[in-house]
């Protein structure tokens, strides 16, 4: 089976949608930026990132039904925000659109706006096609200027066949990324995997494509790791414990989003960890892209027992302690630290 016409759609999307939030992330101010019911901050480009990918996932694939699982939904934007922000998100998606040039089309209304962001409530699940779609992945490093991620997917049959992420901060050369804040003048790293077919990374300005592969390290004194850059979403007292039992010599590599996913691809470094102290639900759309982007480069992604992630679940993946990446060499003397690791701290609580 060959996704050609939906990995051309994925990425023109995704690009679109990535310009829209460069664009927003040059420009922040404090009304942009508003908190969802759970805390968490939501602002302009979320919303305006997932009308953008739903509107040209439609133009491009119009003989298809289209089951998106998506992040972001209107409700809290039609409740609580002023009209300033509707007509903000209004004009970025419509200036977006015709600033790109391809799609004929009158300008789109607020309303038309509202209903693309809404059509992303589908349960997923393990049948049929499904898109899955992070609009602003790491909107806490969006916020603060630092890396954050598009992150689209298309499951079929509940497995992850296709995945698209924009960097918009992450530089392109290769192994330069140290840490979370970006580059001068990145112009930013499109990946994108297509089940059997292997990972490329272009820039986001549109060079040739290059195919990338994880790291191939089989010393894991030689490897370094990543980690979230925010303290909350993953327990760095058990990722240095871990990273301690291998051997890793280097300082943790923390980055905001699935940029980690996409460094680890073309071998930035060569170990991801993200270990749950309390319990913490992960949704499909934060590891889906993410996730087939590094097993095509060669590596391997699995809940913190070694399992593989399964996205045929509904919008939440089901994992207990957490999500390790990493290639295959590694990957039995990770999950053995991990568990190692895991049984002293239950054994210490
Ligand atoms: N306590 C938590 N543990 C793990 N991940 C979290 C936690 N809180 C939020 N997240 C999610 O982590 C993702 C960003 O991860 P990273 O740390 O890799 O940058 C976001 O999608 C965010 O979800 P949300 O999108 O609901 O804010
Ligand atoms: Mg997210």
């Amino acid at each position: 089976m060959s996704y050609d016409k939906e990995l051309t759609a994925a990425k023109k999307a995704v690009s679109l949608a990535a310009s829209l939030c460069q664009k927003v992330q040059k420009e922040l101010s404090q009304s942009d930026v508003q908190s969802k019911s759970d805390k968490s901050p939501v602002t302009v480009a979320d919303y305006g990132s997932q009308a953008i990918v739903r509107f040209v996932l439609e133009r491009e694939l119009s003989d298809e039904p289209l089951s998106l699982v998506a992040e972001e939904d209107t409700e809290k934007l039609r409740k609580d925000s002023g009209e300033d922000a509707l007509q903000r998100i209004t004009k970025l998606v419509n200036e977006t659109i015709s600033n790109d040039g391809s799609y004929i089309t009158s300008p789109l209304s607020t309303e038309d706006i509202l209903t693309a962001i809404d059509s992303g409530k589908s349960k997923g699940g393990s049948l049929g096609r499904q898109w899955v779609l992070d609009p602003v992945d790491g909107t806490k490093g969006f916020i603060r200027g630092d890396q954050y991620a598009v992150a689209l997917a298309l499951l079929d049959n509940g497995k992850v066949v296709l995945g698209v992420l924009a960097c918009p901060n992450l530089p392109l050369a290769l192994a330069s990324i140290t840490g979370n804040a970006p580059s001068e003048n990145a112009v930013g790293c499109l990946f994108y995997a297509t089940v059997g077919s292997g990972t490329s990374m272009q820039s986001l300005d549109g060079s040739s494509p290059v195919k990338v592969h994880v790291s191939d390290i089989g010393n894991a004194e030689d490897a370094s790791f990543f980690e979230s850059y925010e303290k909350a979403h993953s327990m760095r007292d058990l990722t240095s414990s871990i990273a301690r039992k291998l051997g890793v010599k280097a300082p943790p590599v923390r980055m905001d989003s699935q940029a980690k996913y996409g460094a680890l691809s073309r071998g930035d470094g060569a170990i991801y960890m993200r270990l749950h102290d309390k319990p913490y639900t992960e949704k499909i759309w934060d590891h889906a892209a993410g996730c087939i982007i590094v097993t095509e480069a060669g590596g391997l992604v699995t809940d913190a027992a070694g399992q593989p992630l399964d996205f045929s679940k509904g919008r939440y993946l089901d994992v207990v302690s957490g999500i390790i990446a990493t290639n295959e060499k590694l990957m039995p003397s990770l999950l053995k630290a991990v568990r190692e690791s895991l049984e002293e701290k239950d054994s210490s609580s």
